[in-house]
């Protein structure tokens, strides 16, 4: 059995815990720390680039953890899985009977897939680590009909990436993507994947007092590596079943009822709350994450309602000296009002950089303030093959009925959204090149009243940026 004392203690090699490994090497680089990771295999953040001063845009590799020793000269690396956390004598113990006595320790054990019916069949894939995207690949080989559950970030990359497969996509709004846009832009989408050549390119722009209910109306129209990144689903792109067909069926406003295996062309029989049912290879549940709290306590900390690790601004759960980051947080603060969250990579970055400043004014005795960037809910990310950024409380989360909304849309090349209230600017969805981002982040941080520009403030054919120079 081996022991080691140190000042900070990190558990979890994904983004949440290298990021907090990294920044307490800028931090304190003389003292010494511990990261206890599962996986040999650690997430690193590459190629960052700045939209605007919260937004952020990243790669993430994967990197063989001891080459973290080359950024940090005092780390010590524990390939092991933490077992018991006691938080009274300060000691974390491993899988295999190390133990690690600590000042401050910092939890990042992520996050895992919540599936649906997961007990009943293998057949039901969760996607979170590269493990479950090899088998994901092999299903696609061999398959040929698939049913996709969920309306997220998985689901749309699925979606998008995938080829030479029939795919039927079960979602229980009324538009696709919900998680990350609204029902506009879910129409964008689909008018762009639907008829690539046959488009009226003509810019429309249109204001709009929409209340919430406006904004939900049809269409019709076990863990042991860390999460993908952003570009995970390339993966899928060269994976085809050559003999399959291609073909999208969405059917909406409905959940799975079972999942029954059978013995039949098709291995699968999905049931769906209208009554129909489909018959298929295997379904991908894409139906979000709970958090990982996967070891002992010699007490328990506050959970928030979906059971992840209640921490306050400064990422301390309620116990003392014991904070927390990334997908395995519930956030249990005062929120500002343009940041709420979401379980993403961009956050779990965010939050570990702020556990660290915060373990080190802990060890140094210094007083602390929460990081700028929580000051905007951010999230920079590519779907259906467009560069999409959303700011604020950008589907009008929590504003109420009372706001409006101004909307800008060149079919296949842009959509833009404004969420305004009282004329003032709350959040924004930019689908596109749009350039806007530094100037919606300045208008949803400063507040400034909009109403003198009425419509032009989304005119195509006027600068908007020269408004606020
Ligand atoms: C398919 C997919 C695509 C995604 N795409 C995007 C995207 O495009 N943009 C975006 O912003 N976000 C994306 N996300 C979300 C993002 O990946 C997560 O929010 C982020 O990875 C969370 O980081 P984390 O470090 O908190 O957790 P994780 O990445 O889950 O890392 C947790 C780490 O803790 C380790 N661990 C767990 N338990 C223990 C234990 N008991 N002892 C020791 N180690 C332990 C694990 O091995 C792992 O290394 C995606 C997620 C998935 C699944
Ligand atoms: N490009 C990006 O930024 C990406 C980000 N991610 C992140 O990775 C994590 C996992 O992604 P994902 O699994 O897509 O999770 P998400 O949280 O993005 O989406 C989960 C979806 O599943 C739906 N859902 C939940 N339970 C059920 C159920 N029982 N039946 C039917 N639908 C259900 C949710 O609906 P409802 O909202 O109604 O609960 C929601 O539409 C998330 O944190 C996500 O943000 C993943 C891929 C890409």
């Amino acid at each position: 059995m081996s022991k080691f004392k140190t000042k900070y203690l990190v558990i979890g090699g994904g983004i949440a815990g290298v990021t907090c490994v990294e920044t307490l090497a800028i931090l304190h680089p003389e003292e010494n720390l511990v990261i206890v990771t599962a996986s040999s295999l650690v997430k690193r953040v590459t190629n960052v680039s700045f939209y605007a001063k919260t937004v952020v845009k990243f790669d993430v590799a994967d990197t063989e953890a001891s080459s973290l020793m080359k950024i940090h000269p005092n780390l010590k690396i524990v390939y092991d899985s933490l077992k018991f956390l006691d938080t009274k004598n300060k000691i974390a113990l491993t899988d295999d009977g190390t133990e690690v006595h600590y000042e401050v320790v910092c939890v990042c054990t992520g996050g895992l897939p919540k599936l649906i019916d997961s007990n009943k069949s293998k057949r039901i894939l969760g996607i979170r680590d590269t493990e479950s995207v090899k088998e994901f690949q092999e299903r696609l080989t061999n398959g040929n009909r698939m049913v996709i559950v969920g309306n997220g970030g998985i689901a749309s990359e699925i979606v998008h990436a995938t080829t030479g497969i029939q795919k039927v996509w079960v979602i229980r709004d009324d538009y696709i993507s919900a998680t990350f846009v609204d029902p506009g832009a879910a129409e964008f989408f689909q008018n762009s994947f639907k008829n690539k050549s046959n488009v009226n390119n003509q810019t429309v722009l249109k204001r709009h007092v929409f209340t919430e209910e406006d904004t939900v109306v049809s269409l019709n129209k076990d863990i042991k590596s860390a999460a993908l990144g952003p570009d995970w689903y390339k993966k899928l792109e060269n994976t085809k079943n050559e003999s399959g067909e291609q073909e999208l069926e969405i059917i909406y406003k409905v959940e799975v009822e079972s999942v029954v295996e059978i013995n039949e062309e098709y291995a699968l029989e999905v049931k769906l709350t209208n009554g129909r049912s489909i018959k298929c290879d295997f379904v991908v549940s894409a139906t979000g994450v709970e958090p990982a709290v996967n070891f002992a306590w010699d007490r328990e900390p506050k959970r928030g309602p979906d059971g992840g690790l209640a921490v306050n601004e400064f990422q301390e759960t309620s116990i003392k000296d014991v904070f927390a980051a990334g997908d395995v947080v519930f956030a249990d603060w005062q929120t500002s009002p343009h940041w709420f969250q979401l379980r993403l990579w961009t956050q779990a970055r965010q939050m570990a950089g702020m556990a660290a400043k915060s373990m080190h004014a802990r060890i140094v005795n210094e007083d602390i303030w929460q990081d700028f960037c929580f000051e905007l809910f951010t999230h920079c990310t590519t779907l259906f093959g467009y560069r999409v950024v959303l700011l604020g409380k950008y589907n009008g989360q929590g504003l109420g009925r009372d706001y409006e909304i101004l909307l800008r849309t060149t079919p296949q090349k842009e959509y833009i959204k404004f969420v305004l209230q009282n004329g003032r600017l709350q959040g924004a969805i930019l689908i596109g090149e749009t350039d806007l981002e530094e100037m919606c982040e300045n208008l949803i941080l400063d507040q400034i009243d909009l109403s003198p520009f009425g419509d032009d403030i989304l005119n195509p054919d006027i600068d908007i940026d020269d408004y606020f120079d």
